[in-house]
């Protein structure tokens, strides 16, 4: 049995050789010949798979080592009988860390503290809501903005996105991509919703670039200097648009889940299902695949305060360490999707001990994601 898997699926090719022959393979462009023999696709983000795609290949079985499945037509792949699995929220605590690692330098930047500012989340899923209940754990104000929730009735207080607008002094999308349809998410943050930002605004997306109008971002960043921008995702990627990398505050190259640890669980997520479709139920336990940090132990005395807690952040991961690489090659044809395949290894803050001298302190980290002991 042949699988075929994105070569940027970390112990992809150790873990899917225990069920067959593995092949692993770029995702962006996919060489379509191997799939003529192939019983397994295991993607990312980069491929587009669709029926037709597969058609007149003995392909039964897709997995996205993804939280995102805009990629897939899973409609038509279920018309044609081929079975799909994604792997939800994988890596929303990177992309919740990517948030902090960035609004930590702003605010350091800016003279800022962050308990002074109310941020508004829309798309509260497994990203939105890793970030709401740490930024509440900091003692920030959130206000959450999730239709598709609010309409199934949840219990979680949710505002409308016009009022985010009109309250948030940062605002950050973590929905999916829809195209269409009630929950529609394509421009999400159009013109009217730029225009109508607060003064000084902070913008983040790291969802899927499309759900921010990059080109009226452009104008609008024109006439606003005002705003902030943090964006890890574009419209289009790979070829970002060169004018509105200039212009935003900190870019990356839709690395925001990056850490080992999230496109590790990517894996073993979609490994499992695979294993479950072909009848050979077996789990993988994360711990078991990954090397011990970098960094493993640090002390801290006293209270943890806002420049303490960017300091920890930051030695974990600071996001200046991939935007000023993109910057100095988004010119070049193929560099965007290079920096991401060859991304050097990053961290999630549970990979720190912090040995603390404060009980408070200590509590709070633990709260907010890291190890931390008295
Ligand atoms: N930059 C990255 O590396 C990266 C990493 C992970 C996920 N993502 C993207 O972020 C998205 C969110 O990730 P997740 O794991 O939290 O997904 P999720 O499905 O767990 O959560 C998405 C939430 O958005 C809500 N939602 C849907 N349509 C909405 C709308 N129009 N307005 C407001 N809310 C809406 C949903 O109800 C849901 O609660 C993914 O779909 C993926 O596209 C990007
Ligand atoms: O949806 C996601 O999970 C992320 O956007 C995804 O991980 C980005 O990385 P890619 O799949 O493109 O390697």
């Amino acid at each position: 049995m042949k699988i075929l898997v994105d070569e940027n699926m970390p112990y992809a090719r150790e873990l899917f050789s225990r069920t067959g022959e593995v092949l692993a393979v770029p995702g962006r462009p996919l060489p379509e010949a191997e799939l003529q023999d192939a019983s397994g696709l295991m993607v990312r983000s980069v491929t587009k798979v669709n029926a037709e795609l597969l058609a007149g290949t003995p392909v039964k079985f897709v997995g996205t080592a993804t939280a995102g499945t805009d990629h897939v037509d899973d409609a038509s792949l279920a018309a044609a009988g081929i079975a799909f699995s994604a792997a939800p929220g994988c890596n929303a605590i990177a992309v919740v860390e990517y948030v902090f690692s960035s609004l930590l330098l702003l605010a350091e930047r800016d003279g800022f503290e962050l308990r002074d500012r109310t941020v508004g989340i829309v798309g509260v899923g497994n990203v939105g809501g890793r970030l709401h209940k740490r930024l509440e754990a900091w003692g920030v104000k959130t206000l959450l903005c999730d239709p598709p929730r609010a309409d199934r009735g949840d219990q979680e207080r949710f505002h409308s996105l016009d009022e985010l607008v009109a309250q948030a002094d940062i605002l950050t999308f973590h929905t999916p991509l829809f195209k269409d349809g009630p929950y529609k998410s394509w421009h999400l943050a159009d013109m009217a919703l730029l225009m109508a930002l607060k003064p000084n605004t902070i913008l983040i997306n790291a969802c899927r670039g499309p759900v921010v109008d990059n080109a009226a971002l452009l104008e609008v960043l024109k006439m606003r200097s005002d705003l902030s921008v943090v964006l890890d995702v574009w419209e289009p990627e790979p070829d970002l648009n060169l004018d509105l990398l200039d212009k935003v505050d900190i870019a990356t190259a839709h690395i925001a889940g990056y850490t080992l640890e999230g496109k590790a669980r990517g894996t073993t997520q979609v490994f499992e299902a695979w294993c479950a479709f072909i009848g050979q139920p077996q789990q993988v336990a994360l711990e078991s695949l990954l090397p011990a940090p970098e960094f493993g132990t640090i002390t801290l005395h006293g209270k943890l305060d806002q420049p303490t807690l960017k300091r920890l952040v930051h030695l974990v991961y600071d996001v200046r360490r991939d935007d000023a690489p993109l910057r100095k090659v988004a010119a070049k044809p193929g560099e965007f999707d290079r920096l991401r395949k060859q991304y050097e290894e990053r961290r999630e803050w549970s990979s720190l001990q912090v040995k603390c001298d404060d009980a408070e302190s200590a509590a709070m980290l633990e709260k907010l994601g890291f190890r931390a002991s008295l």
